[in-house]
C-alpha cells in the first residue's frame, strides 16, 4: 500500500518543513488537496503554492482539485510541477475532456468519485486513467469519519482492474487512520491519502505505524 500525506493537515506556516518531513519519511506521494469555496465549501491552496513548493521536493505531486470546471486550470497545475492530477467527476460535464488535457500535458490522469457516486457513472473512463479516488468522506475538511460502505466501490474497481487488465493505482481519501487502512487494504486499494492522523503527531511516526497497519493485514 502506498502511502500520500495530506498537506491539508499540516502546518499552512511551516508547509516547507511539513514537506520535509514527510518526505524523510520515504512516502510515496504528496497529496495537495485544492479547494475552491464553490465545489466543496472550503478554500485552500492554488497553483502558486504548488509551484512554490515544487523546488523543495522530489515526491510526486498529487494534485486533488475540488473544484469547479477543472479543465479551466489543469494547465497551470501541470505548468506549477503537478505529477499527477485528480479531478471530480461531479465537478464538470467535461469530465473526458479535462482527463484527456491532463494526459496531453504529460501528467498523470485520475478521476475522484464522491461518497454519492457510483463506480458504473465511471465505467467508460477507466481505461484512460493512472488512478481512480474513492472518496470516503464527503469532501471538504480534513478529520472526518471514515465511510466503510464505500469499501464496496474499492472493491468493485479492484475486480474491473483484474478482469478488463487495467492500469490504474485505487486511492482512498478521507478518515484513513492506523485502524481504517486494514479495510481498505482488504478491499483492493493501492495508495492511501492520510491528513489528520500523519500530521496529529511526529509525521514519521505516524507514517510508520500506517505501513505497520498494512504489514499486519498482508501476513
Ligand atoms: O480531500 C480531502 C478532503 O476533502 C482529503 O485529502 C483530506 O485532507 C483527508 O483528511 P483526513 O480525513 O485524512 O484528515
Ligand atoms: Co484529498
Amino acid at each position: 500500500m502506498k502511502i500520500a500525506p495530506s498537506i491539508l493537515s499540516a502546518d499552512f506556516a511551516n508547509l516547507q518543513t511539513d514537506v520535509e518531513k514527510v518526505e524523510q519519511a520515504q512516502v510515496d506521494m504528496l497529496h495537495i488537496d485544492v479547494m475552491d469555496g464553490h465545489f466543496v465549501p472550503n478554500l485552500t491552496f492554488g497553483p502558486n503554492v504548488v509551484a512554490a513548493l515544487r523546488p523543495h521536493s522530489q515526491l510526486v505531486f498529487d494534485c486533488h482539485l475540488m473544484i469547479e470546471n477543472p479543465e479551466n486550470y489543469v494547465e497551470a497545475f501541470a505548468d506549477a510541477g503537478a505529477d499527477l492530477i485528480g479531478v471530480q467527476y461531479e465537478s464538470t460535464p467535461n469530465i473526458h475532456r479535462a482527463l484527456d488535457m491532463i494526459k496531453k500535458k504529460g501528467k498523470l490522469a485520475e478521476i475522484v468519485i464522491n461518497p454519492g457516486t457510483p463506480v458504473s457513472a465511471i465505467s467508460s473512463l477507466l481505461a484512460m486513467v493512472d488512478q481512480v479516488l474513492v472518496m470516503t468522506v464527503d469532501p471538504g475538511f480534513g478529520g472526518q469519519k471514515f465511510m466503510p460502505e464505500m469499501l464496496d466501490k474499492v472493491a468493485e474497481l479492484a475486480q474491473i482492474k483484474q478482469e478488463k487488465g487495467y492500469h490504474y493505482e485505487i486511492q482512498v481519501d478521507g478518515g484513513v487512520n492506523d485502524q481504517t487502512i486494514k479495510q481498505c487494504a482488504q478491499a483492493g486499494a493501492t495508495v492511501a491519502v492520510a491528513g489528520s492522523f500523519v500530521f496529529k503527531g511526529d509525521p514519521a511516526v505516524q507514517v510508520e505505524k500506517l505501513r505497520q497497519a498494512t504489514v499486519e493485514e498482508a501476513l
